[in-house]
């Protein structure tokens, strides 16, 4: 399938590049491109025989480290990763991108921050001019469950847009995080919004908000992957090695 060929060739550019000796400690992301990343590492490291300590940010992840053969650690043991490595859902030319399409997007931005380099993977359809142009369903925001009305009505009235309470799909009613909270989606008009730290900010000052998908200029490379299995590297320049 063409979509899973742009997305390994991503994944495996990324590793084969980052992974070597001096990373001793990394951080791993959730969602469909970490898949072939993962086990990735895990042949780069049987061969080189690398002593390689995995921190995951989700359930997800946790089981495919595990399944991989890779030693699992935790943030309780390590607060300093030499690198995470992690999918988006959209990055725009700013290094802003919007994650949480699978509901990891706390811990995945926990172990974002303790490292030292984060870098994404993805389908190059997900490299955009502006958040919002090809990721419609809005930025994810972890809310705990009993705040989800408040933190649902404040949303909308300093930020406009709408926002939607994520409800499962095979179980009635919201959908749990690994952490047990809510998940709201706010849809933002795309056309309106681009100072996203200033939105990040607000939205974190909203009591009963955990944690929101948007990761502001955090990336350090993004390795884009197409249909033909070409990669495309973009460099951060605020960011340096
Ligand atoms: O909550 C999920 C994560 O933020 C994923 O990394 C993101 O949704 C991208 O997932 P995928 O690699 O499946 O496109």
């Amino acid at each position: 399938m063409p979509t899973n060929l742009a997305k390994e060739s991503a994944a495996c550019a990324a590793v084969n590049e980052q992974i070597h000796n001096n990373v001793r400690i990394i951080g791993i992301g959730s969602g469909s491109t970490i898949i072939p990343a993962v086990k990735r590492i895990a042949e780069i490291v049987q061969k080189d025989n690398l002593d390689l300590i995995c921190v995951p940010t989700s359930l997800q992840a946790r089981e495919l480290i595990l399944s991989n053969g890779l030693k699992l650690s935790s943030l309780v043991e390590h607060q300093e990763l030499d690198l995470a490595i992690d999918g988006a859902d959209e990055i725009d030319e700013q290094f802003n991108c919007i994650k949480g399409g699978g509901g990891c997007q706390t811990q995945e931005k926990l172990v974002a921050f303790c490292s030292k380099k984060f870098i994404v993977v993805a389908d190059e359809k997900k490299w955009s001019k502006r958040l919002g142009n090809t990721w419609t369903k809005g930025i994810p925001i972890e809310v705990i469950p009993i705040a989800y009305k408040i933190t649902k009505k404040e949303i909308e009235k300093q930020l406009g847009g709408e926002v939607i309470v994520r409800e499962g799909t095979e179980k009635l009613g919201p959908v749990l995080t690994d952490q047990g909270n809510f998940i709201l989606d706010w849809k933002f008009d795309a056309s309106k919004t681009s100072n996203w730290s200033d939105v990040n900010q607000t939205l974190k000052m909203i009591p009963g908000v955990v944690e929101t998908g948007l990761f502001v200029n955090m990336i350090y490379k993004a390795y884009l992957g197409n249909s033909e299995g070409k990669v495309e590297v973009k460099t951060n320049p605020a960011i340096s090695s």
